[in-house]
């Protein structure tokens, strides 16, 4: 047993049955930042009950936020009563740097409140995760910005925020997140260039929209923004997540099970069905679920010219990064051969050392890239004891333990609990041999 949990799991049984997806983690954390903008209610429903998300409504709460619990999935949040002092709290710190979502608090507390600290923000260790689009965009807006090198922290003044032209230094999700979320309240117009223009953000645009803001563009890089004075409370619904839903395809093709993924809200999955079209996974659509087949075999296919595909990640529309570890794992036993080159994080490949520990042929090319020689399921991979680096690895190291034959053990696994509810429980429902201790 170790602090952070541990899974065993017995591999080498096939799952069946459907299986719903969770609310979006990373548009959850958007959009329970956003309800900090508005003195009003604002009702947030379908939230997955998952570490990371519930750690920021904490930090909301924290702030003095009032936090309704409905029920599992739903929360009402008001943040009329802000003590935004709170920011420089010991406590307001170290909830801050425990997750990702954190750096997202910063623009609504600005825009409202003419103050906010960022301690260096928590996440994934998935290599450098820089923060300058957040700064330089935050700092057009009319934001300073001070670093304490002892504690680790950028404070934040603003004697009141300013719409102008802001050509983003790169696509970052929660920078534009950010951005918008500063610019709804600032003076005038504000043009945003090369914005991240994913799902969770047009859902964060689309809230922001109906707490009166005005925003043009929604879904495209180039958003306009008109400020108003202030914004009022509303009621938002999460999308299913897309990286869970992409797990699932995962895990069915690893497993050779028949699984059903419920309610996926399929046009807003962008590339990522063909994407595991392409690795040579059978999908059928079937009304807004994905029914994928039990499936002995699966082939990968190669371009259109003959050439041996490659995967790789880029800001949306293009492939998640956030699928990357999912997609190497697929091939792992597919017939074929791929190349998974994850472009955007440098030390998100590292855990295929206990991949090829179970039995994959893979070879790590360098840190951005690995060739995966699939073994067609002519032998399964075998059992070991393993720890999870990252919440997706942790995932992907999870499917190949339930193809595998004999029992793994996977250490550190609050990695997978901060982003995936009860995946204990909700695999064991379709039959798989896990437990917890
Ligand atoms: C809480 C949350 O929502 N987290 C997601 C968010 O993180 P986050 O918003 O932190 O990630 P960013 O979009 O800022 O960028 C991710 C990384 O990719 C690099 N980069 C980005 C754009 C680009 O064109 N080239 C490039 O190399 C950045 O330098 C950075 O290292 O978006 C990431 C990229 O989809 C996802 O992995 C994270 O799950
Ligand atoms: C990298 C991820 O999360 P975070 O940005 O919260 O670290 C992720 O969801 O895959």
């Amino acid at each position: 047993m170790t602090d952070n949990g541990t899974f065993i799991v017995e591999g080498g049984h096939k799952l069946s049955g459907n299986i719903t997806p969770q609310g979006a983690k990373n548009e959850a954390l958007q959009i329970i930042s956003a309800t900090l903008l508005t003195a009003e209610p604002v009702l947030v429903e379908n939230l997955p009950d998952i570490l990371d998300v519930n750690k920021l409504i904490d930090l909301v709460a924290g702030l003095g936020a009032k936090v309704e619990r409905i029920d599992r999935h739903t929360v009402r949040i008001t943040a009329r009563d802000i003590d935004v002092d709170y920011i420089l709290s010991e406590a307001y710190v170290r909830d801050a740097q425990r997750i990702r979502g954190s750096v997202m608090v910063i623009a609504p507390l600005l825009g409202r409140f003419g103050k906010a600290s960022l301690p260096k923000p928590g996440g994934d260790k998935i290599g450098r995760r820089r923060l300058d689009t957040h700064l330089l965009g935050l700092q057009a807006l009319g934001a300073d910005f001070h670093y304490d090198a002892d504690r680790h922290i950028y404070a934040f003044r603003t004697e009141g925020l300013q719409g102008t032209f802001l050509h983003m230094d790169e696509i970052s999700v929660t920078g534009t997140a950010n951005v918008v979320m500063a610019a709804v309240l600032a003076k005038g117009e504000t043009t945003i260039y090369n914005a991240a223009c994913e799902p969770y953000l047009q859902q964060l645009c689309k809230m922001l929209v109906r707490m009166g803001a005005k925003i043009e563009g929604i879904g495209s890089n180039l958003l306009k923004i008109q400020g108003v004075e202030r914004l009022s409370g509303t009621e938002h619904r999460m999308l299913p997540d897309m990286i869970e839903i992409g797990s699932f395809i995962g895990l069915a093709a690893m497993t050779g099970s028949d699984i059903t993924i419920k309610d996926v809200c399929l046009d807003q999955l962008g590339l990522i069905p063909r994407t595991f079209e392409r690795l040579g996974v059978k999908m059928n659509y079937v009304g807004d679920d994905i029914h994928i087949p039990a499936q002995d075999h699966y082939e990968i296919q190669t371009f259109i010219d003959g050439g041996i595909l490659t995967i790789y990640d880029a800001p949306w529309p293009g492939f998640t990064p956030d699928l990357m570890s999912i997609a190497l794992v697929v091939a792992i036993q597919a017939r074929g051969s791929v190349l998974i080159h994850q472009k955007m994080f440098e030390s998100r490949l590292f855990f295929v050392d206990k991949l090829i520990d179970m039995g994959a042929q893979i070879i790590l090319c360098d840190p951005h890239r690995a060739t995966v020689i699939g073994l067609d399921k002519r032998t399964p991979l075998r059992g070991i004891a393993m720890t999870s680096p990252d919440i997706r690895a942790g995932v992907s190291l999870l499917i190949a333990a339930l193809s595998a034959e004999g029992t793994s053990r996977i250490d550190n696994i609050q990695q997978i609990d901060r982003g995936y509810q009860d995946i204990d429980g909700r695999l064991r429902a379709l039959g798989a041999r896990i437990t917890r201790e």
